[in-house]
């Protein structure tokens, strides 16, 4: 057995330049530290260019040129894992879901009655059933990402990154590819979710982000949305996020400036339901 199957991804000191026009080298990805357990959940944010794709892809174990520093893809394994992207078409290769689910399960082996029984289990569960034997320009894009994340969930890897690949998709999609997602992580599927919408991220969930190819900042969604101090406390100063170029979502906004009237304390509601009973305190005092 692998040996490293139980232990956590490391890169360390992970550096990639890049040539620009006037022929100097700027980062891609400098000095980059991180560490990724199994079955981890982890939020890659940053503004556009900052080098989350780019790390995303060096977790998914895909090669990539000039590439600086030590890494061990652990539990991962060395074959790399599926990286499913913003656009669907790249990633398809078959010519309907069915077949593209079915393509997936042969290519770890398994026996022709197992793959027709698996097949037919994930089309149910992820609501491709009725569209099954569709080409793919009879579907939605919506469609075809869920179809290219239901083959990526099919391949059973220890790792899945998704980079951005909710942000294309209408919302009832969106849902439905983040809940496969969960559902991968919570059987044990470590997922390196890159996002801008910093609104899907938990105060309690795991936040890295990225500037000008460096970590600028890995801790909760929480620390990264009000600062350090958070749930104690909320920052004085701007947040990490904000320092690192990224806007507040709206709810955060206000959460702020209700705690700077006095009339909401941390930690802040992150439900719907949370945020009504709230709203329903402030408005009665
Ligand atoms: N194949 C490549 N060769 C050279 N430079 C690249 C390559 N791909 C990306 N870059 C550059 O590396 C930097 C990081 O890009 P990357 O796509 O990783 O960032 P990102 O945060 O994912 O951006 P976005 O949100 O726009 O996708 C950018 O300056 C980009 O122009």
């Amino acid at each position: 057995m692998d040996v490293n199957l139980h232990t956590n991804m490391i890169l360390l000191d992970v550096s990639i330049e890049r040539l620009l026009e006037t022929g100097e080298a700027a980062p891609r990805l400098a000095d980059v530290n991180i560490e990724l357990g199994r079955g981890e959940w982890v939020n890659l944010v940053g503004v556009n260019g900052s080098g989350k794709s780019t790390l995303g892809r060096l977790l998914a174990g895909l090669a990539i040129a000039g590439v600086r520093g030590t890494w061990n893809r652990g539990f991962a394994g060395t074959m790399p894992s599926p990286y499913v992207m913003q656009q669907p078409d790249a990633q398809l290769f078959a010519e309907t879901p069915r077949e593209e689910i079915r393509f997936a399960l042969e290519w770890q082996g398994l026996a022709p009655e197992a793959i027709l029984r698996e097949t037919e289990a994930i089309l149910l569960e992820t609501g491709l059933l009725a569209i099954a034997d569709l080409p793919w320009d009879k579907l939605s894009g919506g469609q075809r990402q869920l179809a290219a994340v239901a083959a990526a969930a099919a391949s059973r890897t220890p790792l899945i990154v998704f980079d951005e690949a909710t942000s294309m998709l209408d919302e009832q999609s969106r849902r439905g590819v983040r809940e496969i997602a969960a559902k991968l992580n919570r059987e044990g599927t470590a997922v390196v979710w890159v996002t801008q919408r910093l609104q899907e991220i938990g105060a309690k969930d795991r936040a890295v982000a990225m500037s000008a190819g460096r970590i600028v900042f890995d801790g909760s969604g929480g620390q990264f949305l009000y600062g350090r101090d958070y749930p104690h406390a909320v920052g004085s100063e701007a947040p990490p996020c904000m320092a690192c170029g990224l806007r507040l979502p709206y709810v955060s906004r206000m959460a702020i400036e209700l705690a700077r009237l006095g009339k909401l304390k941390p930690p802040f509601p992150e439900t719907t339901a949370d945020w009504e009973s709230a709203l329903r305190q402030v408005a009665a005092r």
